[in-house]
């Protein structure tokens, strides 16, 4: 993290700690992955372990950001699905706007990973998990580095009545937001530090 912090690591750098840190996480973040009983024959006696359970786990990075973090994800689970979510913030008004959206029309019984590296206000988190319910989604799962106390709460409350079963799995959480709406210390905008600055 404190790399990932550092205003002079260049973008290449950047790209492969977020990997690295996202394998990590997701070590953490799939204890509560569905699964079911398989057994083997090994060359002494058969043996019971596990494997997924259907339907799959499904992976959504919120683009442009959470790309940075599938690879490192998939690593973990190479037979996940992944759906995909573009939200860009309106840096004047903080709200997310939603540029593309890519993920199944019916997600009933599947859990969701969501993958995105900032929570700052919480608005593109919680617009993206918004319409995972919506299609059914009954277990939900985010992955972050970092986070703001404001974007937990945001999350918290809009999940609580829902009452479905979230986990939020994040490398820090930071002190607050800026007046622009930026994690504070954080690491600037994730993105931009992922792929380059964009206007
Ligand atoms: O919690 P919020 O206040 O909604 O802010 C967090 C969002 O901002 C960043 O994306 P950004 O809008 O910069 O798009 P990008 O990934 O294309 O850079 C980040 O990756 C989150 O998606
Ligand atoms: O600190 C922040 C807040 C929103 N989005 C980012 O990429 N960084
Ligand atoms: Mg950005």
């Amino acid at each position: 993290m404190t790399v990932l912090r550092d205003e002079s690591t260049d973008s290449a750098t950047f790209r492969q700690l977020t990997e690295e840190l996202v394998t990590l996480l997701a070590y953490e973040a799939t204890r509560e992955i569905r699964v079911e009983p398989a057994t083997v024959q090994t060359p002494v006696a058969p043996a019971t372990g596990v494997r997924l359970s259907d339907p799959r786990p499904m992976v959504v990075p919120i683009l442009r950001a959470g790309l940075g973090m599938l690879e490192g994800m998939t690593k973990l689970i190479p037979t996940a699905e992944v759906g995909f979510v573009g939200m860009v913030r309106n840096e004047e008004t903080l709200q997310p706007v939603t540029y593309a959206e890519r993920l199944p029309h019916n997600l009933a019984g599947r859990q969701c990973i969501v993958l995105d590296p900032m929570l700052a206000t919480g608005g593109s988190l919680a617009g993206t998990v918004q319409f995972l319910v919506d299609r059914g989604a009954d277990h939900i799962t985010c992955i972050c580095l970092l986070a703001a106390p404001e974007g937990i709460e945001r999350l918290k409350e809009l999940l609580e009545p829902l009452q479905i079963p979230t986990t939020l799995v994040v490398a820090a959480v930071d002190e607050k937001l800026n007046e622009k709406g930026y994690i504070v210390p954080g690491l600037g905008d994730a993105g931009d530090r992922l792929y380059g600055v964009t206007d």
